[in-house]
């Protein structure tokens, strides 16, 4: 059962969904604040008039009667045009909270620069679908949100009129009412709560039917012929989700079954005691219209009101995840300290990492500086902790154990933004944008996106050789006209970015994998001829180019092995030696 601080949770969290509609838009909310209360009088101003009409048929002057038709009319036609108004202004709404809530979200993950949120998985559940919803919860937040404001006020105007018949029956009517509310919220809740325990559950049914349909693994999913095993996941998923649902369904009906059984008694009995006061003369004969026609209305916004307010509940706990999301720090604000102008020396002070999700540490105590203009080889074996150390370098996690200092200040002390205007990095994963040729490579010096001639002088130095020469040409398979790479020549286009970056510090986290041994022996050299002045960083598994570096720094299970040219470590480092000698006959094969 749902408490009472959990009513209250949830009404203090309505009223601030309605705070933050009204700073979408202000006039909107205006004009449905008036409209609502009003159109929900409505019904009972009209069945009142009719009341007396009937009543008091025969003795009402010209006049009065004149005036009551009038009123009557009125409230008639602004019944009319008040529904279409209102579904205009709530479209109009909508269309304006979805557009706000979504800028909001995306803005929030941008302002979270450090991307370990994003690799925690309860905070991915959160942004899935807080992202994946929020172009229909609004709708909701409106259509339910007001629903429950008109029906509560139509409601209690109906009580007012059984009042008026008999407090009892009023009273009544609220008893019916007061524990279905209270049942059917917590069965919403449970609801809700099997779907987001579902969440995960859910996305592996979005996973499977993904992997059958997207391109990128069609060629696996034919070759082993995997469309009855990825099917058969798909429907265990189902199964399980509709289990749990079918469950909480149910047990609305049951208790929707045993709500119309006492609604419909309490009907009845007062329906006997209005007819037994018409015959001894305690009330008119229009309160046989009055009474019938308003437990309608009692009846329709009674039911209104519970289903619309347990939807509402969904729609609740959705912003309450939103304004979760929306309230976490943004590491920005963080920052103390301008970013130097120029980045003399790069300091790994002791740092020693691991990722939230994973308790080995993937670094341990590393320790080593860098020099404006150093060329830097990274090196070791798969896992070693390569990446990581760039991760932490592009400020993507934040360095709770020893230090990074930049010119010798602690890298915390910067907006991450600003820090990663200095940086550019191409990772083995890097983007392949659905986006033009020319954006392709811009993107890393966005300001100067359209200077043609520099990204087609970019593109000459990565190598990239194709028949396609015009910029415009948007790459990839989404969409019309686009044309796909090879893996090798992506690759290349990353490196135009790495070229076409004005940054002062230059990563490449192995873009060259797809290229063979002598295209990366000559894209290197080439490379590092042309970033002469920037810190480079670059890892790779072929030890061939890591000749060219003016420091190679070995890592090996999170430790450093070896900080040193290549001749020095060759000559003084047994595990540098046993990696080379090993890959370099095959290099020698390569390259030869
Ligand atoms: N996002 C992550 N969450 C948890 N653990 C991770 C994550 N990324 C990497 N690791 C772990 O950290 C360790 C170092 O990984 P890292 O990617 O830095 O290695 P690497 O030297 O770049 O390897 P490779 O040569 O295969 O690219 C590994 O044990 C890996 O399993």
């Amino acid at each position: 059962m749902v408490k009472v601080s959990e009513y209250k949770t949830y009404l203090a969290l309505y009223v601030k969904s309605i705070l933050y509609l009204w700073k979408t838009s202000p006039f909107n909310v205006l004009i449905l604040i008036v409209t609502i209360p009003i159109q929900a009088l409505l019904p009972s101003l009209s069945l009142y008039i009719a009341n007396i009409l009937i009543n008091r048929m025969n003795n009402l002057s010209q006049q009065l009667l004149f005036l009551l038709l009038g009123v009557w009319g009125v409230a008639f036609l602004l019944n009319n045009i008040f529904t279409p108004l209102t579904t205009m202004i709530q479209g109009k709404l909508t269309d304006d909270l979805t557009y706000t809530l979504n800028c909001d979200i995306m803005k929030k993950s941008e302002e979270i620069q450090t991307i370990d949120y994003f690799e925690d998985n309860n905070f991915y559940n959160d942004i899935q679908l807080l992202s994946s919803e929020a172009s229909w919860r609004p709708v909701n937040l409106l259509v339910f949100g007001t629903s429950i404001i008109s029906n509560t006020i139509l409601f209690i105007s109906m009580l007012v009129i059984f009042a008026s018949f008999h407090p009892v029956i009023a009273l009544l009517m609220l008893l019916v009412l007061v524990p279905q509310g209270l049942i059917s919220y917590s069965l919403q809740q449970q609801a809700f709560e099997v779907l987001v325990s579902n969440s995960e559950e859910s996305r592996k049914l979005e996973y499977y039917s993904q992997v059958l349909l997207s391109s990128e693994a069609i060629k696996d999913v034919r070759l082993y012929n995997l469309y009855n095993f990825f099917m058969k996941k798909y429907t265990q998923s189902f199964s399980s989700i509709k289990r749990n649902i079918q469950k909480t369904r149910l047990k609305k009906f049951n208790s929707s079954v045993i709500f119309l059984i006492l609604t419909a008694l309490l009907s009845v009995g007062s329906f006997i005691y209005i007819i037994y006061s018409i015959k001894v003369g305690q009330l008119g004969i229009g309160a046989v219209m009055l009474f019938s026609s308003s437990i309608v209305y009692a009846i329709n916004s009674m039911s209104r009101l519970i289903e619309d307010s347990s939807l509402l509940y969904d729609t609740l706990l959705y912003m309450e995840k939103f304004f979760k999301f929306i309230a976490l720090p943004s590491d920005s604000k963080s920052a103390t300290v301008a970013v130097p102008s120029s980045i003399e020396k790069i300091d790994f002070v002791d740092v020693s990492f691991k990722y939230p999700t994973n308790e080995n540490y993937a670094l341990k105590h590393i320790s080593f500086s860098v020099n404006k203009g150093e060329k830097i080889a990274i090196v070791g074996e798969n896992g070693a902790g390569k990446t990581t150390l760039i991760k932490l370098l592009t400020r993507f996690y934040n360095i709770e154990e020893g230090e990074l200092l930049i010119n010798n200040i602690s890298i915390s002390n910067f907006d991450p933004e600003k820090f990663r205007e200095n940086v550019s990095a191409i990772f083995q994963d890097f983007s392949k944008f659905d986006l033009t040729l020319r954006e392709n490579v811009g993107i890393s010096n966005i300001q100067e996106i359209n200077a043609d001639d520099q990204i087609l002088k970019a593109l000459e130095d990565s190598g990239f050789e194709s028949s396609l020469s015009d910029l415009n040409t948007i790459l990839g398979k989404k969409f019309d006209h686009s044309r796909d790479l090879s893996g090798g020549q992506w690759q290349k286009v990353a490196l135009a970015r790495a070229f076409f970056s004005h940054s002062p510090i230059l990563i490449l986290d192995e873009p060259t994998a797809a290229l063979d041994a002598r295209t990366e022996y000559e894209l290197f050299e080439k490379f590092l001829k042309l970033t002469e002045g920037k810190t480079v960083f670059f890892i790779t598994h072929r030890l061939s180019s890591v000749r060219q570096a003016d420091k190679i720094l070995l890592l090996r299970n999170g430790r450093i092995e070896g900080f040193d040219k290549h001749d020095a470590l060759m000559k003084t480092n047994k595990y540098y030696e046993e990696l080379y000698t090993m890959q370099s006959s095959l290099y020698y094969k390569e390259l030869n």
